[in-house]
């Protein structure tokens, strides 16, 4: 099983990670690691702390020669802000006089009041720093060993950003093609909203920009597509087997999203059964045939298992809580009435969360693959998986 930990404060020295059971004798490709994070790092609407950090993960256990030993792997990533927080954030006693940039302002929407209450400190700086997104630098390299996993099995996992706001682009089901190869996703790659529609790409970037002129921020949807599944990941037999359960859990775990839906999601309530649920085919001519689907509304999952069509799933992330014009709030202190702190801050981090998105299903599919093909090393599992497929075809 692919379980993993994360440590490292937003501004604390490094982001650290360690992920038990990935089979030996996987090849890790550590630029690929880095093209994930430069990746997360490259969307429309981040603040100015992506000027400063240019993640690149170091490799310090677990892989010898470029191959997985079977052993826990323990990444890390360097926080280039560090030196400039080096006192403040500094772990040792000596350093504890050293008290700045305290908080005490919390911001709605964000972690501040609950956790101060919660942790027992009127420092709020203590929850920021752990409760900030910049813990998703390492999950999305975590998420990169994962999509190199997934890669040896043909599975391929992408995404694009549908909204900003109220403005919608066009979904799964409206595109031409989801394929990863098609012209819209080499498009989605380029552009850094990650909207392959380029006339509504120009308008969410003018919501974006004209949001963040008026001390405001925005939210959106990204959509994530994942191809090449077998029938079968994940179970209906128990609540926590079911893949739909998984995949929510881990979507739901990014900071700010607040909602996730699978297929035709929410739509589905206003249409009948009859336009709804996928119609069941199978081709006798074709040798190679299997069970296969009319249509995808169920997103490639039913029961809590894939389905073997694409995995379409939505992401809904709700607007970033720190605001240059900022609410309403009280000091944990005082208890007088103030505005809401104001920190450094991104207007809009729906394209960066749109890889996140991807890193933590990747994560969460390869547990599945593990679970269902599990060995201890990756020609053990890929013969699990072949015997699998050949069981599915004779069905
Ligand atoms: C990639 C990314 C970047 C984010 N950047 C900021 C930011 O700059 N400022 C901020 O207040 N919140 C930011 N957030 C959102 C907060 O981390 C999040 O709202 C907060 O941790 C509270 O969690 P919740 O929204 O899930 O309840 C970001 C989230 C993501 C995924
Ligand atoms: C650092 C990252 O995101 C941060 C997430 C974040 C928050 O409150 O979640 C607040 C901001 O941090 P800072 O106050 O240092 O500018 C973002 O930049 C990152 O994604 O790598």
């Amino acid at each position: 099983m692919f379980s993993y930990l994360t440590a490292g404060e937003s501004h604390g020295e490094m982001l650290t990670a360690i992920i038990k059971s990935v089979p030996s004798g996987l090849k890790i490709d550590q630029t690929m690691i880095n093209v994930e994070l430069k990746r997360r790092q490259s969307g429309y609407g981040r603040g100015g702390r992506m000027a400063i950090e240019k993640d690149r993960v170091k490799i310090t256990s677990g892989i010898r020669h470029g191959i997985t030993l079977g052993g826990p792997i323990a990444l890390l990533i360097e926080n280039k802000d560090w030196k400039n927080w080096s006192k403040t954030m500094s772990v040792n006693e000596e350093d504890a006089s050293f008290i700045d940039r305290v908080l005490t302002n919390p911001r709605p929407g964000h972690a501040d009041l609950v956790g101060g209450i919660k942790y027992n400190t009127y420092d709020l700086r203590n929850i920021l720093e752990r409760s900030s997104a910049r813990e998703t630098a390492i999950r999305t390299a975590v998420g990169a060993i994962s999509k190199q996993f997934l890669s040896e099995f043909n599975v391929e996992v992408y995404s694009h950003v549908v909204g900003i706001g109220r403005i919608k682009s066009k979904k799964w089901y409206e595109l031409p093609e989801i394929d990863q190869t098609s012209e819209y996703f080499k498009k989605v790659e380029k552009s850094s909203l990650r909207c392959g529609d380029s006339k509504k790409e120009t308008e969410m970037k003018y919501l974006i920009d004209t949001s963040r002129r008026n001390g405001d921020t925005v939210g959106g949807i990204i959509e994530l597509i994942i191809t090449g599944l077998p029938i079968g990941l994940g179970s209906f037999v128990q609540w926590d087997e079911k893949l739909d359960g998984d995949l929510a859990k881990a979507l739901m775990s990014i900071q700010a999203v607040k909602g996730v839906e699978i297929g035709l999601g929410f739509e589905a309530t206003e249409l009948p059964g009859s336009k709804v649920h996928d119609e069941i085919l199978f081709n006798k001519h074709n040798e190679e045939a299997s069970f296969h689907r009319s249509s995808n509304h169920s997103g490639g999952l039913e029961g809590g298992m894939t389905t073997g069509e694409p995995l379409i799933i939505r992401v809904a992330m709700k607007p970033i809580p720190t605001l240059m014009k900022p609410l309403r709030t009280v000091d944990v202190v005082t208890k007088e009435n103030k505005t809401a702190s104001k920190e450094r801050s991104d207007s809009c981090a729906v394209p960066a969360c749109s890889i996140i998105t991807e890193a933590v299903a990747s994560i969460t599919i390869a547990e599945a693959f593990s679970k269902k093909f599990g060995g201890d090393s990756i020609a053990e599992m890929k013969q699990n998986y072949r015997s699998y497929s050949e069981f599915v075809k004779k069905y």
